[in-house]
């Protein structure tokens, strides 16, 4: 029996070996050839459509363009093609700090992340062909009407309802096949998930299980959906590794954008520049972090910022960069007292997971973990609450991506020294934070990073929307459903919040202070890399997206979005490219 085992182990050792080599080489390939690059050669550089950032929105505006219309289009994109990583679904953290993401750090922050290096946030955007699209954690969301319909109340912002909206959402959801659903019958905790919304069902809440980007194990991203199918057409060209620096513009009295300045390094790291003709309409896409900085850089802001940075004013628009916005997540361990469900180091490593991957794409290596989720959608306190079937969490590869000092991690993990822990991370957040902030310039050139400040839980309703978020979560937890799994919720033991808790009781009762959860979220809690708003409709652009004053650029990412969207909004930031392209070759037609 031994022998049998050691020899079957081997050969499976050997298949799994074989099969890594030839997925890596089969990726590797693809990754180095991007096919359709621009000669540089040539002397007239000029296209009809220029796209700044190969993301979400402008892998899917480029690929509309491409295919319906017959004018020329040039993609230019900072990266280059994102490795075999970025398609297996567990490992996509282990491309954050890599070449594929541009490595964002946060200012200190004021209000909140008092438990990180620096009070700083990690803030992690994608580089390369597929943007953050091909590094962020693949959760399809489909859309919650009420946030578009609130536009128009709020912000004054006409012609995007939910009626407006849901037929690009539609169209840009991934088909039933490129989709992946957590099944019921996954883990204990996906069961006790599916039987908590039946037992809370008097609560006015959603659950769902997740549903990911990902077709047989692999992410599918804007890229395999919209860009590769157009890749090689007539009218496309693209342009890797290359950084838009700057856009210029024709005359003062009613600027357009004429062309665009490029940098490109080679491989010394010296760079030349080009300049790119754009003859119909500038496009940037290059996301809720960099269209605003490539503005600003441009001279397209607010006057007295730009004289601060020494930047000769081109236009003055002052909104661009202001009312960033994103998620705020407080995460909290839960031990679970079965073997069995949940994934940890030894789980994950086992052959037969290992196996069942490689041979059907299935098992842990064939999603990201996040196994459902729960949304309640009443105002004043609109919540999520996110399900992590984590138990052992690698010590080093968190505290990296994430910039918990050792302490702040040790009080949320205190078990990480237990490669076979179960368990589970319980995420809340509040859906609609009112918390602004900006992305402003320190430098003039786009070679430097922007300043970033989310300023997280600078709003007070924040506070109180997470504390009910956390609130409802430990309702779910210590439901009926969930005692099976014997958990054992972790409130963390700060320092610096031990005057508030946790105390006895709470571990108990499981009704910490109001004093303590603030504590507690103002010190660990992390961003959740879904920034929008900072050139957003109605103060930046207009209702199609035109910026002001500027008729022939348009931003088309998530910097446009005026409120956070109530869930993982990468499809919307598809279907709002969606919209785009639309009223783009409209206008083709009306003026041709
Ligand atoms: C780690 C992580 C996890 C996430 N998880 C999810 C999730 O599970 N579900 C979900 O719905 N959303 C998720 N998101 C958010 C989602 O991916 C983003 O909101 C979305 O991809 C943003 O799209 P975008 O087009 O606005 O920008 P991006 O996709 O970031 O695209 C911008 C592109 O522009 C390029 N660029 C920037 N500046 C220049 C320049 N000057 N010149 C040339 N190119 C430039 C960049 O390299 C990049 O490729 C996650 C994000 C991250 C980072």
């Amino acid at each position: 029996m031994g022998m049998h085992f050691q020899k079957l182990f081997c050969v499976g050792a050997i298949v799994i070996g074989c099969f890594s080599a030839l997925l890596f080489i089969v990726c590797k390939l693809h990754e180095e050839n991007i096919p359709n690059v621009l000669k540089l050669e040539r002397i007239e550089l000029a296209f009809d459509y220029v796209i700044v950032g190969a993301g979400t929105a402008g892998s899917t505006l480029t690929s509309l363009l491409a295919k319906h219309s017959n004018k020329s289009v040039l993609l230019i994109e900072a990266g280059g093609s994102f490795g075999y990583l970025s398609r297996i679904p567990l490992l996509t953290t282990f491309q954050q700090k890599g070449i594929n993401d541009w490595s964002f750090l946060s200012v200190p922050q004021k209000h909140s992340s008092k438990g990180l290096l620096e009070q700083r946030q990690c803030l992690p955007r994608g580089k390369g062909l597929g943007g953050s699209a091909n590094l962020n954690y693949m959760l399809h969301f489909d859309g919650h009407g009420p946030d578009f319909d609130s536009w128009h109340k709020l912000h004054n912002i006409s012609d995007w309802s939910w009626t407006d909206v849901k037929p690009f959402m539609i169209a840009a959801k991934s088909k039933k096949e490129e989709l992946f659903e957590i099944p019921r019958t996954y883990s204990l905790l996906s069961e006790a998930l599916d039987e908590a919304a039946m037992e809370l069902i008097h609560e006015p809440w959603q659950f769902r299980r997740s549903v990911y980007n990902i077709k047989n194990g692999l992410r599918h991203s804007v890229l395999q959906q919209f860009l590769f199918p157009v890749i090689n057409n007539a009218n496309l060209r693209l342009l890797p590794q290359a950084l838009v620096k700057r856009i210029k513009l024709s005359s003062a009295s009613n600027p357009k954008a004429s062309s665009v300045l490029v940098g490109i390094k080679d491989e010394h790291n010296k760079e030349r520049e080009f300049t790119i003709k754009v003859r119909r309409e500038l496009l940037l896409c290059a996301g809720a972090y960099q269209s605003p900085q490539l503005l600003l850089a441009s001279g397209i802001g607010d006057t007295k910022m730009l004289k601060q940075v020494g930047l000769p004013v081109e236009h003055h628009l002052p909104l661009v960069g202001q009312g960033l916005h994103d998620h705020f997540n407080v995460p909290l361990f839960v031990s679970i007292g079965i073997i069995g469900p949940t994934l940890n180091q030894r789980s994950l490593l086992s052959p037969i997971n290992l196996f069942n991957y490689l041979n059907s794409g299935t098992g842990s290596f064939g999603n990201f973990g996040v196994l459902g989720h729960v949304a309640g959608y009443e105002e004043p306190t609109p919540f999520g609450i996110t399900f992590f079937g984590a138990g052992a969490i690698d010590e080093t590869a968190l505290m990296s991506i994430s910039n918990f000092k050792r302490s702040a991690f040790r009080a949320l993990f205190p078990r990480y020294h237990n490669a076979s822990q179960e368990g589970f991370v319980v995420i809340s957040s509040c859906l609609q934070p009112r918390s602004r902030g900006s992305v402003s310039l320190l430098h003039k050139t786009m070679r430097r990073n922007p300043l970033i400040d989310p300023n997280y839980l600078s709003n007070d309703h924040d506070v109180a929307c997470t504390i009910a978020a956390i609130r409802n979560a430990v309702k779910v937890v210590t439901s009926s459903a969930f005692s099976k799994l014997r958990p054992h919720i972790h409130w963390p033991k700060l320092q610096e919040c031990a005057n508030f808790g946790p105390f006895k009781r709470d571990f108990l009762e499981h009704q910490p202070s109001d004093n303590y959860l603030e504590c507690l979220m103002r010190h660990i809690g992390l961003g959740s890399h879904h920034p929008g708003g900072s050139c957003a409709l109605g103060g930046v652009v207009d209702s199609q997206l035109r910026l002001h004053g500027i008729s022939n650029v348009r931003v088309v990412d998530a910097s446009v979005l005026p409120r956070p969207i109530s869930g993982n909004p990468n499809t919307v930031i598809a279907a709002i490219a969606m919209r785009a392209a639309s009223w783009i070759l409209k206008s083709e037609l009306q003026n041709d």
